[in-house]
């Protein structure tokens, strides 16, 4: 499915509805704490099982308990409405 990339109005206006996450056009973000390494190797796990299925994937950065999700469609040079949607479904996970 071809994807276009988003204005930073369209950014700033999604992030509206992601308080936990940053970023801009060029990627969006969201550093989570979790409460022990192998929680957030769970927290990982259940992420990739998502992106896997959504064939969309953050980049992620694991330093013990502090994992941090980026999100860019690395195919359309920019943030697209997958980021937000993966976004939105990455939250709902730590919620869990
Ligand atoms: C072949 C496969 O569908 C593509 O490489 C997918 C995989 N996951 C992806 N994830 C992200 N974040 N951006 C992409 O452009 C992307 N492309």
């Amino acid at each position: 499915m071809a994807v276009t990339t988003l204005s930073a109005e369209e950014v700033t206006a999604g992030l509206a509805t992601l308080p936990e996450w940053s970023g801009d056009p060029t990627g969006i973000r969201r550093t989570v704490e979790a409460e022990s390494f192998p929680a957030a190797i769970a927290l990982v796990d259940r992420v990739a099982v998502v992106a896997e299925a959504r064939d969309h994937h953050p980049d992620i950065d694991i330093r013990w308990r502090t994992v941090t999700f980026a999100l860019v469609t690395h195919s359309a040079g920019g943030v697209t409405a997958k980021d937000l949607d993966l976004a939105s479904e990455i939250d709902a996970l730590v919620t869990g």
